[in-house]
């Protein structure tokens, strides 16, 4: 039978990407989407502005939702000092059977916990089963129609402190209109647009930031 797209991403990362080094991993995804066959990893344009929102935060604690093949869980990962951690949800169970062979490739294993499951039924137990205080970081790349509803558990479930940043994929491709209303009128946010592309294309995109203010 057919290979899936996850399927074929991971043989390019088998065949042209080094064991062990996360940057060869990134590099040989970005390649295959680029120039092989599409896939919706935020890709190497909107790639660098979350390497600087990551490297300006040094989060102690990661949370991404939406792991898909493992393109940022390990762009991140490979960011990280040693003994942070990186919580990554994904619903799809295919997708998550390879983003755990893609982390594995770039030895992101023991800073990486991919979490199989619905983020509305997992945000609730984060703090019990990972034994975190706060989230430094958040990195929405899930559901555009999850965000907001994923936000505002988040927030009750007292998982943010003063300056947790929110980081968020595809607001404005194919958009997220309800979430930005949110962090752009809320006082307990300063959010900060950053206009780029859709990976690997010319359509314009762009990656919201917006900081927790308490
Ligand atoms: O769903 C997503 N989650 C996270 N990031 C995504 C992302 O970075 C994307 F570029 C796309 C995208 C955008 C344009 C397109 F043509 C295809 C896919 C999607 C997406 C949107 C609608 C769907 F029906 C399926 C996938 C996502
Ligand atoms: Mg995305």
């Amino acid at each position: 039978t057919r290979s899936t797209r996850p399927q074929r991403l991971l043989g390019a990362v088998q065949k042209s990407a080094t064991r062990g080094d996360p940057c060869s991993v990134v590099n040989a995804i970005d390649q295959f989407c680029r120039h092989t066959e599409w896939a919706m990893n935020v890709g190497d344009e909107k790639g660098c502005i979350l390497d600087s929102v990551v490297s300006e935060v040094n989060p102690a604690t990661v949370l991404e939702l939406g792991t898909y093949c493992g393109y940022s869980t390990v762009r991140i990962a490979r960011l990280l000092p040693p003994h942070a951690k990186l919580i990554t949800l994904e619903f799809n169970p295919d997708f998550a059977a390879i983003a755990r062979q893609v982390i594995a490739w770039a030895g992101m294993e023991e800073k990486v916990h991919l979490v199989e499951g619905a983020s509305g039924e997992w945000i609730p137990k984060i703090k019990e089963q990972f034994g975190v205080k706060a989230l430094d970081l958040v990195f929405l790349d899930h559901w555009k129609d999850q965000y907001l509803p994923d936000t505002k558990l988040i927030e009750e479930c007292g998982l943010l402190r003063k300056g947790s940043v929110l980081l968020a994929d595809n607001v404005i491709f194919p958009g997220a209109p309800q979430y930005l209303e949110y962090v752009r009128s809320s006082q307990q946010y300063e959010s900060q647009y950053f206009k780029s592309h859709l990976e690997y294309t010319k359509v314009e995109d762009g990656l919201e930031k917006s900081v927790f203010l308490g």
